[in-house]
């Protein structure tokens, strides 16, 4: 498995220390965990596996440094990157609108020459509606701070696991 680059944007902390959570179970000689709010977009290129995080603010918002640096990364090519997507929310106090930012990421590297990976099980949460569900589940992991955050190791753990046999 080739360097992994985790780029993530986040407001309060909290899709940061997830970020090294994802690093640490990878290991840190071979993933990078890089703030959107000091990267360029074309930071990305030198990485063949890619890890995209972010949180969702106001109602469905993608977090704001992440929003810029996704359309900065209409410019950069993403061709034969392998690319997985994290992101935080809270299920229970934005039940409507969980981790939209997490779709909103998926549905623009759609237009991308890039394979999306990683998806996982909608089971264990409870939300109304999430742009992150696409045919029955998450395009990505999907971590929940607020209201299941014992659950975050194992979730962690577990994806990590299943991107190892899936990143080049
Ligand atoms: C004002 C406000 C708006 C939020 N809007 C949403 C939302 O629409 N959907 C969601 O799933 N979470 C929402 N959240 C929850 C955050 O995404 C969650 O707290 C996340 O862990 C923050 O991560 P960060 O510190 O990395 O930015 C909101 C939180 C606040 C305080």
């Amino acid at each position: 498995m080739q360097n992994i680059g985790i780029f993530y944007g986040s407001s309060t902390g909290k899709t940061e220390t997830a970020a090294k959570l994802i690093q640490a179970a990878f290991g840190e000689d071979i993933a990078s965990a890089i703030d959107v709010a000091s990267a360029k977009s074309q930071d990305v290129e030198q990485f063949k596996n890619l890890i995209f995080g972010a949180s969702t603010w106001g109602i469905g918002d993608l977090q704001d440094d992440f929003e810029d640096f996704l359309s900065d990364l209409s410019n950069t090519n993403l061709e034969g990157r392998k690319v997985a997507i994290f992101g935080l929310g809270d299920q229970e106090a934005f039940s409507d609108s969980f981790v939209d930012g997490v779709g909103e990421i998926y549905e623009q590297l759609g237009n991308k020459n890039c394979e999306l990976i990683g998806g996982t099980s909608i089971e264990g949460y409870e939300y109304d509606a999430s742009r992150a569900e696409k045919d029955g589940q998450f395009v990505g992991l999907i971590l929940d701070e607020e209201n299941q955050s014992e659950m975050t190791d194992e979730r962690v753990t577990q994806w990590v696991t299943q991107l190892k046999n899936q990143f080049n």
